[in-house]
């Protein structure tokens, strides 16, 4: 599992393990870690030409340590100080003894130019909002700069609690992070500010909670919690699934939820609703039914909405079954939130960002750039767990409080009509098969991430090559 934590929880961690370590020794072991990284990504260190952006934290303090290092092994090392009787006083006396310089920040540009490479020393977890306009201006220099980009810590500019970016931030080809992920490394939109992150260990690990703010899952977790028939099993015990989904418009998304359902692990799959014949045209093993959902045969959890269109009278009647339900596309219109907020089964909600901001009542851009805010939010109101889709999925359980789950393994590729339909199936299945919402959700969407990539692999592909690509991803995670 990889986590991250908040601000304040490092902080908290950083002084109980300062109490125990000589002074000064987490910044040395940060400026140890960062120069390693710098000197891999340089590949030759010996007459490169690396620039440090310096703010007036510490932050700032391990860029200095660091180019001192690279001064060491021979670097030319410029330090732009962005407030010169502030600077890390320890740290500028390294960087000098090495051989460093120092210019002010009027001076800047002509020395990013000509740059190999750049440290964002600026600002890092002691950041708060946007970079202030000198800051700023930096930024706009490094933006046009043909150096590569290392972020101390984080990415100048960007928000560590929450992956929101306001104004303007630094963009990394890799950061170098101290300690923990912090949750902007690991959530759109600063994650993309970040480039690659590498984590340097500086002994903090046993001083942080059992609690993180966010988890991703990693191959070894998810492999722990796929269902996986035993001796003993047959379909029944497997769980069946039930889709309810698609409608005489849109057949599709019932294909397509059911070629997701049949991949995740449950022992049948039960359709209901008006595309039966395509339905079993595709895939023969589904059991349909042109009953309503109420009628179908017993099922150990539902999905229902993709492609729906405006069938209110099938959501409604699944939300009243004391099984798990998967709410997506349409059905999260559809759905009324007193019956959500009332169902004593879990529910799980998969919107994309747009769904998920017709049910807060904000704009589409509102969602994108306050992703955990808002996953938190819907998770509040509904009572219920939401699986936010897009270029990091988020998993919130019900309530809003506790661990968000991240996940990454997605491609852009995934932006593909109906693949959204082909991860409700997905989930669906492994709900019926007796995960927990929130790792229905979150391993749905690690297997998802991870057949759409496999299924891609650097060319365009349609949702149904998604879920043939599914069965992939399991073997990969079970490896
Ligand atoms: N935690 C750990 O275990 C370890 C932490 N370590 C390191 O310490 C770092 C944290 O250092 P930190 O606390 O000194 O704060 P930091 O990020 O340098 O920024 C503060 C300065 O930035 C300024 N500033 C603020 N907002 C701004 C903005 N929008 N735009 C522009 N400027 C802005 C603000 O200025 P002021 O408001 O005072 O004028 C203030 O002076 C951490 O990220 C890591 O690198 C490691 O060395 C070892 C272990
Ligand atoms: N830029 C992206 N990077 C990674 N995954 C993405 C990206 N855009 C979309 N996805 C994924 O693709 C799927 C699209 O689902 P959705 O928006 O519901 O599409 P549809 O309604 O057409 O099925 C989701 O799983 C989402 O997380
Ligand atoms: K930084």
């Amino acid at each position: 599992m990889r986590t991250a934590y908040r601000v304040e929880t490092v902080r908290r961690a950083e002084r109980e393990l300062m109490a125990r370590v000589p002074e000064g020794a987490l910044m040395q072991r940060a400026a140890a870690g960062l120069a390693a990284a710098c000197a891999d990504l340089l590949g030759r260190v010996y007459g490169r030409r690396v620039v440090l952006l310096v703010g007036s934290g510490d932050n700032g303090g391990d860029a200095l340590y660091a180019g001192a290092r690279l001064a060491r092994r021979g670097a030319g090392v410029t330090a732009v100080l962005l407030a010169p009787e502030r600077t890390h006083a320890g740290g500028l006396a390294a960087l000098r003894r090495a051989g460093g310089h120092t210019v002010a920040p009027a001076g800047a540009e002509a020395v990013v130019r000509r740059a190999d490479l750049v440290l964002d020393g600026i600002v890092g977890i002691g950041g708060k909002g946007g970079l202030r306009p000198d800051a700023a201006s930096l930024a706009a220099i490094v933006a046009e700069a043909r150096a590569a980009v290392v972020a101390v810590d984080l990415p100048s500019g960007v928000d560590a609690d929450t992956g929101e970016v306001h104004g303007s931030a630094i963009r990394a080809d890799l950061t170098v992070t101290f300690g923990t992920h912090k949750p902007g490394l690991l959530v759109d939109p600063a994650r993309e500010y970040a480039g690659s992150v590498r984590l340097v260990d500086i002994g903090l690990g046993g001083e942080l909670p059992a609690e993180p703010e966010l988890a991703a899952l990693q191959h070894a977790d998810v492999a722990a919690l796929l269902p996986v028939p035993g001796g003993e099993s047959d379909k029944y015990r497997r769980g069946v699934v039930g889709i309810a989904a698609g409608s005489a418009r849109y057949p599709g998304a019932a294909v397509l939820a059911v070629a997701g359902a049949l991949r995740g692990g449950a022992g049948a799959v039960r359709y209901v609703g008006p595309a039966g014949d395509a339905v079993v045209a595709r895939f023969p093993e589904t059991l349909v039914s042109d009953q309503g959902p109420r009628q179908a045969g017993r099922v150990q959890a539902w999905v229902v909405g993709p492609g729906a269109g405006e069938d209110a009278q099938t959501v409604a009647e699944v939300l009243a079954a004391e099984v798990p339900v998967l709410i997506d596309a349409d059905g999260l219109r559809l759905a009324d939130a007193d019956a959500v907020r009332g169902r004593t089964a879990p529910t799980l909600m998969t919107p994309h960002a747009g769904e998920a901001a017709a049910l807060l009542g904000v704009a589409r851009e509102e969602v994108e750039g306050a992703r955990l805010r808002s996953a938190r939010e819907l998770a509040a109101r509904y009572r219920a767990t939401v699986l936010l889709k897009g270029s990091t999925t988020l998993v919130a359980d019900a309530g809003g409080a506790g661990v968000v789950r991240v996940n990454a393994t997605g491609t852009a590729w995934l932006a593909t009509a109906g693949s959204g339909d082909v991860l409700s199936g997905l989930a669906g299945s492994l709900l019926a098969a007796g995960l927990s919402a929130l790792d229905a959700g979150s391993v749905g969407a690690y297997l998802h991430g991870l057949a759409g990539r496999f299924a891609a692999d650097g060319a365009p592909v349609g949702a149904h090559d998604v879920a043939a690509a599914v069965a992939g991803a399991w073997r990969d995670v079970r490896r």
